[in-house]
């Protein structure tokens, strides 16, 4: 059994940590922050958690408590990581967070991103950019995790197959992605009020949204060389999911595709690559750590059309965390992630 700590456990991904880890088996919450709930029991806030943990409450942020946790999550907004991780760190405590605190390789242009000088910069090089489908090894060995963003999640496994393997130009990849509302936190937000979100949609960032650059560093890396990319995010009147529709030019003959994708997924218990032609919907991974995945190729012409969907929450944020926290202390990767979605 571990001991994990939880930094910002009123949050949405916050409270997803604790559903999902309700159901672990080696795992022990030892504390869980808040400020503004100090005191507070966790299951007067979320009720859904009665029964689960008896006893636990929210308390102030507490270095000695954290520190005294075998792992710790960072469920907080960005800089939070950046002030709190090298302490745990240095005293042996592994952290995972879900932040975008670590996940540029490089400062200057995390700096320029999130309008904030890069708190730490000298703890990048141990940070592992935690998408188990690619750094599986690295994430074993790491200390430090930087969980992937939701959008990044969704565009990186659909892309994957294709820039690995060079099927299609580098230079024109497009991402025309889709969030529920909970993507944009449980803060008050005059946009995420319900006269707002329900029976609309609408894109934003289109010019420029901060996951970009944390995209172009994934698929960069897959490919070999710089990606060309177009991501346009758009807010959808539902509660979770991402929905993402990728499209790429075809350069080369892709013999199968719908072989390849099945084959690089083959062993990722937690992608899922649907039969051809199917449409993944996002209710069918509602509450799970899984990506669905379809692969088109319209006409049987030079662009192939992939189709990814996620939990924003799940695969998107606190699932993916506790998929490293597995892997780095030798668990079951899936353990406390075995739930199937809920349908309808
Ligand atoms: N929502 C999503 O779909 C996804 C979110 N993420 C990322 O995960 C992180 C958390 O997101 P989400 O749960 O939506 O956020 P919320 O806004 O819902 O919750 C944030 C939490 O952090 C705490 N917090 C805020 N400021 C501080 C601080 N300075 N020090 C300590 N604790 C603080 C808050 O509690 P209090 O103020 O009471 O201390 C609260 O519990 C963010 O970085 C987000 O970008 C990643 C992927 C997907
Ligand atoms: C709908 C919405 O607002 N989504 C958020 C992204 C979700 C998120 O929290 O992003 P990270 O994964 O980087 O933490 C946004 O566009 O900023």
């Amino acid at each position: 059994m571990i001991k994990v700590g939880i930094v910002g456990g009123t949050g949405y991904t916050g409270v997803e940590l604790l559903r999902l880890l309700a159901g672990h088996p080696d795992v022990e919450i030892e504390a869980i922050t808040s400020r503004s709930e100090a005191g507070l029991a966790v299951d007067e806030l979320y009720p859904n958690l009665r029964g689960h943990y008896p006893g636990l409450a929210f308390s102030e942020p507490d270095p000695e408590r954290l520190a005294a946790c075998d792992a710790v999550f960072f469920a907080t907004p960005h800089g939070v990581a950046h002030a709190l991780a090298g302490e745990l760190l240095e005293r042996g405590t592994r952290v995972i967070d879900l932040s975008a605190d670590f996940r540029l390789k490089d400062a200057e242009e995390w700096a320029r991103w999130y309008g904030q000088p890069h708190g730490a910069p000298a703890l990048l090089e141990a940070a592992v950019y935690g998408l188990p489908e690619v750094n599986r090894d690295a994430i074993r060995q790491a200390r430090l995790i930087a969980v992937p963003g939701c959008y990044p999640t969704a565009v990186q496994l659909g892309l994957l197959p294709l820039l690995e393997q060079r099927l299609i130009d580098p230079d024109h990849v497009i991402a025309d992605c889709k969030s529920g509302v909970t993507g944009a936190g449980r803060g008050a937000k005059v946009g995420s009020l319900l006269a707002e979100a329900s029976e609309s949609m609408k894109a934003y960032g289109a010019s420029g949204h901060r996951h970009l650059p944390e995209i172009r560093q994934g698929l960069g890396q897959a490919a070999g060389q710089p990606v060309g990319l177009t991501f346009v995010p758009h807010l959808t009147p539902m509660i979770r999911g991402i929905h993402a529709t990728l499209y790429g030019r075809l350069t080369n003959d892709p013999g199968d595709l719908q072989a390849l994708f099945e084959q690089r997924f083959a062993d990722e218990p937690a992608v899922d690559v649907m039969p051809a032609g199917s449409h993944p919907e996002t209710r069918s991974v509602k509450g799970t750590d899984i990506c669905r995945l379809a692969v088109h190729r319209p006409g049987d012409g030079d662009t192939v059309v992939v189709l990814a969907v996620i939990d924003n929450l799940v695969k998107g944020a606190s699932g993916q965390a506790i998929q490293n926290l597995n892997l780095m202390f030798g668990f079951d990767e899936m353990a406390g992630l075995q739930a199937p979605a809920l349908m309808p």
